[in-house]
């Protein structure tokens, strides 16, 4: 219990924007980025989980009393909190949103469910990775959206292969992986608008916010273009 209440959490970034994706889009969110994630995907916007040029030479150790007076002074009353990551999940996320909860703010998790949820969250969107860890059942049974993330027109079937038991009002967003979309990439939009004709359950999603340059105001610990796919050249 002790351990728990002094609870550190890795913060990569944080900064105040807005949803830029899903069931949410819109809506002003402080986002509170933790660090570190095994699942390591070739594409992942927080590349300092992956790539070994992006790896911060430090990542903040704050508590959940500090976080939530970030909070408190960088957003107003009633904006969202998204934890992100990385991989949140890893974390136990009680105390936070137990301080979080007690400003008043509502809480929304990022996750790629590998791993028991920890915390009193009021969202839950889990984008599973099919290629590496598969979300745990109990992370998709308790899913209010899940997010596939599209880099290749076969992302679509292995995503949804993840969700057995899925709740029945759950929303699942195909999303195109977002070099594929800034680039129009005929294969992964039209295989999508396909996916979605066949099965009305799907909707067709995208990150607003990179449209928006959003992102360009952000407090990002790294504002270096991230890198997708890799460098051969540097061995990774
Ligand atoms: N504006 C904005 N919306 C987002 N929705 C999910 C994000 C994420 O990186 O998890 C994200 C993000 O990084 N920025
Ligand atoms: S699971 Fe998410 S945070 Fe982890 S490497 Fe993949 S995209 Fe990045
Ligand atoms: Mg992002």
């Amino acid at each position: 219990m002790l351990r728990v209440l002094g609870m550190k959490y890795p913060v990569h970034e944080r900064f105040y924007t807005w949803q830029g994706e899903g069931v949410h889009l819109g809506r002003a969110a402080y986002f509170v980025r933790l660090y570190g994630c095994p699942q390591a995907c070739p594409w992942c916007d927080s590349a300092g989980t992956w790539h070994p040029a992006y790896r911060p030479a430090s990542v903040s150790l704050l508590d959940a009393s500090e976080i939530t007076r970030a909070v408190a002074e960088e957003s107003p009353d009633g904006a969202l909190v998204v934890v992100t990551g990385g991989e949140p999940i890893l974390f136990d996320l009680r105390p936070l949103t137990d301080e979080l909860h007690r400003l008043g703010r509502r809480i929304h998790i990022e996750t790629s469910g590998i791993a028991p949820l920890r915390g009193d969250l009021d969202w839950v969107a889990l984008s599973p990775k099919p290629a590496g860890q598969r979300p745990l059942p109990e992370v998709v049974a308790r899913a209010d959206e899940v997010k596939i993330i599209v880099h290749e027109p076969g992302d679509i079937a292995a995503g949804l292969g993840t969700l057995a038991g899925l709740r029945e009002d759950a929303t699942v967003w195909l999303h195109p992986e977002w070099s594929r979309a800034r680039d129009g990439d005929r294969a992964v939009l039209d295989a999508i608008t396909a996916a979605v004709k066949a099965n009305p359950r799907l909707r067709a999603g995208y990150q607003m916010h990179k449209l928006y340059r959003a992102d360009d105001l952000d407090a990002h610990s790294d504002k270096r273009l991230v890198p997708l796919g890799g460098n051969v050249a540097l061995g990774y």
